[in-house]
C-alpha cells in the first residue's frame, strides 16, 4: 500500500461508522460462554476503556476483534467494515498493542518496525518515512538502531505502540498495555496514549482492570463475567450507579472491587 492509499484511507470509510462497532457478540468456549450479547462502540478519535477483572472476557473480545477466533454469532465493524466479510478492508485500519510483549529482542528498533511495515505490504521507501515518524512521535529517534532488549518496559511499550500504528490505522486496540510497568511508567504510556487520541485522531480501545487509568471525560464500557454492565461516559456511568466516582461505581455494579494500582 502506498502512504498515499494510507493518507485517503479516510476518505473511503462509510460515512458516519464507528471507529469500532460491536454488536450482540457472544462467544462460548465448549459450553462455557465468555462473552453473552456484547454491544458496544468506540468513537473516532475517542478514548474508551474497557474495564473488567480477570475473566471477564477482555482478552476473548480482542481474540474476536482481531480474528484470532472467528465470531459465530453478532458482528464486530471496523470504520463500518465487518471483520468476517471484510477482514483485509477492516484489519488494515487496526493497530493492535497485545498484553505480551511481542518485539524481537535481538532486532534493533528500526528493524522491528521494517519487519512489520513489510507483514502491511509497504513499499521500503514509504516504510522509511514512516518508521522515521513513528520514532519521533514514540521520543525514540535516537534509540532506533539499539537492540530491543536495552529498553527498559516502559520504552519497549512505546516501540510496540509506535509499531502498531506504523500503518496508520485510525482505530488501535491494547490488551492491558500497563502490565508489568513501574507507577511512573504506566502514567506515561496513558499520557501517550491519549496524546495520540488528541493529536492523532485515533480511535483507542483500552482494556484494564485499573481504576485510576480511567478520567472522568473518557468513554468505559464495564465488562463483567462476559456481560456489559453498563456503558458511556465515565461521569454518567457513575451517576447512573448512584456513585461519586467509578471506582464505587464498579464496585456497585459488580459487586467486586477494581484494582486501584498495583504499586
Ligand atoms: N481458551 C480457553 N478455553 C476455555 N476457556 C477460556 C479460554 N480462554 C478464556 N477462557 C475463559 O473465558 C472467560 C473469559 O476469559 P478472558 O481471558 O477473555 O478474560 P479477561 O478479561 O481477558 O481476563 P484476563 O485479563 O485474565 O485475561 C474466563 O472464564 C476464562 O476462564
Amino acid at each position: 500500500m502506498t502512504l498515499r492509499a494510507i493518507q485517503s484511507e479516510a476518505a473511503t470509510d462509510p460515512a458516519g461508522a464507528a471507529a469500532l462497532g460491536v454488536e450482540r457478540v457472544t462467544h462460548h468456549y465448549g459450553k462455557r460462554k465468555a462473552l453473552d450479547d456484547v454491544s458496544f462502540s468506540v468513537g473516532r478519535g475517542s478514548f474508551t476503556v474497557l474495564l473488567g477483572l480477570n475473566g471477564a472476557g477482555k482478552s476473548t473480545l480482542f481474540s474476536l476483534i482481531t480474528r484470532l477466533y472467528a465470531t459465530r454469532s453478532g458482528s464486530i465493524r471496523i470504520f463500518g467494515f465487518d471483520v468476517n466479510r471484510t477482514p483485509g478492508e477492516a484489519l488494515r485500519r487496526l493497530g493492535v498493542v497485545f498484553q505480551a510483549r511481542t518485539l524481537d529482542l535481538d532486532l534493533s528498533i528500526s528493524q522491528n518496525l521494517s519487519y512489520h511495515a513489510a507483514l502491511h505490504g509497504i513499499g521500503a521507501r514509504e516504510s522509511k518515512d514512516l518508521i522515521r515518524e513513528a520514532l519521533s512521535q514514540a521520543d525514540m529517534t535516537d534509540r532506533a538502531d539499539e537492540k530491543a532488549r536495552s529498553l527498559s518496559g516502559g520504552q519497549m511499550r512505546r516501540v510496540e505502540i509506535a509499531r502498531a500504528l506504523l500503518h496508520r490505522p485510525r482505530m488501535l486496540l491494547l490488551d492491558e498495555p500497563t502490565v508489568g510497568l513501574d507507577v511512573k511508567a504506566r502514567a506515561a504510556i496513558v499520557a501517550h496514549v491519549r496524546r495520540l487520541v488528541v493529536r492523532e485522531g485515533v480511535g483507542v480501545l483500552w482494556a484494564t482492570h485499573l481504576i485510576d487509568e480511567i478520567d472522568p471525560g473518557d468513554n468505559v464500557v464495564v465488562l463483567h463475567r462476559g456481560r456489559v454492565l453498563d456503558q458511556g461516559n465515565v461521569r454518567e456511568v457513575a451517576a447512573r450507579a448512584g456513585a461519586q466516582e467509578m471506582g464505587a461505581a464498579f464496585a456497585r455494579l459488580t459487586g467486586e472491587g477494581a484494582a486501584e494500582d498495583p504499586a
